[in-house]
C-alpha cells in the first residue's frame, strides 16, 4: 500500500470537496458576482480579472498578504469603486452603487457615537423609512442575535470593542442584505474577544443564512469561519486559489477544529500558497 504525503492527502481533501461544492455550486444560487474585473489606480493595476461568484449562504474567507487588493476589491463589489472594467452584478443585474442589497462591516465598527445601540441599528432602517413599529421588531430581533439586549439604550462609549462590533454586525443585518462583505471586522479586537466574535458571526450566520465575503489576515480565522477560502496574490491583485473549506461544517464550536491534524495541513497549504507570489 502506497502512503501519501501530505501534500498528497491535502489535494485528495480538496479535489472530493471540489467536486462536491461543484456540483452544489450548479444548483446554488449566485448572490454576487465579479466578471472579470479590472481595476487600475492611475497607472497602477491593483485588481487583475477578478471573477469570482458569492453563492447563496457561502462564507467566503478571503486571504492574501497586505496590499494584494483585498479592500479594493471589496469595494468595487460594494459599488463603493467602479471598476476601470468588468462588472459586478447582484443577482443577475448589474450593480453600479451602494445599494442596501449589499451591507459592509469595516474594521472599526463607526457607530453614531451620538445614538443609542438600538437607534444605531435601526439607522438603516429610518433612511428607508420603514414604519416605527416595524422598526422596533426588527431591532429587537438583532439586539437578542447579537446579544446585546441590556445595551440596547446605551451609547456605543459605554460598550467594550467586541460589543461595538456586535453592534455593528446587528445594524447591518437590520437592513436585510442579501450579501454582507466585512473587512478585516475582528482584526482591532483582542485574542479572547475575537474567538468569541468568531463563535457569535458563526451562529449569526447559521441563524441567518446570509452570504458573507470576509477579508482576514489570518488563515485560521479563515478555516474556522470559511465555506470557502480565496487566495489573491499581488501585483496586480489576483485570485490564485478558490477551495471549498472541507472543515467548514464539521464543527458547532469553531475553535475546536483548531485541534486536528487536517487543520494544521491544511492551514500550512495556505500559508505556502499565500507566501509563494508568482
Ligand atoms: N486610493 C488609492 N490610490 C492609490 N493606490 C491605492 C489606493 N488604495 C489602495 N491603493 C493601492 O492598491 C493596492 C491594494 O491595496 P488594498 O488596500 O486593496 O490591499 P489589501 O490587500 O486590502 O491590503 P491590506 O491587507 O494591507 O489592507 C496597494 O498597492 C495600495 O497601495
Amino acid at each position: 500500500m502506497s502512503v501519501l504525503t501530505s501534500n498528497e492527502v491535502q489535494e485528495e481533501i480538496l479535489t472530493n470537496e471540489a467536486i462536491k461544492v461543484q456540483k452544489e455550486a450548479l444548483t446554488s444560487k449566485t448572490v454576487i458576482e465579479a466578471k472579470n474585473v479590472n481595476l487600475f489606480y492611475g497607472n497602477l493595476q491593483v485588481l487583475k480579472s477578478i471573477n469570482l461568484k458569492v453563492y447563496l449562504n457561502d462564507f467566503v474567507c478571503v486571504l492574501g498578504s497586505s496590499g494584494c487588493g483585498k479592500s479594493s476589491l471589496l469595494q468595487v463589489l460594494a459599488g463603493f469603486l467602479k471598476p476601470t472594467s468588468g462588472e459586478i452584478t447582484i443577482g443577475g443585474k448589474q450593480h453600479k452603487k451602494p445599494t442596501p442589497d449589499v451591507g459592509v462591516v469595516f474594521q472599526h465598527p463607526n457607530l453614531f457615537p451620538w445614538l443609542s445601540i438600538e437607534k444605531n441599528i435601526a439607522f438603516g432602517l429610518r433612511m428607508q423609512s420603514v414604519p416605527k413599529t416595524e422598526r422596533k421588531r426588527v431591532v429587537s430581533h438583532y439586539l437578542e442575535m447579537v446579544g446585546l439586549q441590556s445595551a440596547a439604550k446605551m451609547l456605543p462609549h459605554q460598550l467594550s470593542g467586541g460589543m461595538k462590533q456586535r453592534a455593528s454586525i446587528a445594524r447591518t443585518l437590520a437592513t436585510n442584505p442579501k450579501v454582507i462583505l466585512m473587512d478585516e471586522p475582528f482584526s482591532a479586537l483582542d485574542a479572547l474577544t475575537r474567538m468569541s466574535m468568531q463563535s457569535h458571526l458563526k451562529e449569526i450566520w447559521k441563524k441567518t443564512q446570509k452570504s458573507i465575503f470576509f477579508i482576514t489576515h489570518d488563515v485560521h480565522e479563515a478555516l474556522l469561519l470559511g465555506t470557502r477560502i480565496v487566495v489573491m496574490h499581488p501585483s496586480p491583485g489576483r485570485i490564485v486559489l478558490d477551495i471549498p473549506n472541507p472543515l467548514a461544517k464539521k464543527d458547532d464550536l469553531p475553535q475546536q477544529a483548531e485541534q486536528s491534524k487536517e487543520f494544521a495541513q491544511l492551514s500550512n497549504y495556505l500559508l505556502s500558497v499565500i507566501s509563494n507570489k508568482k
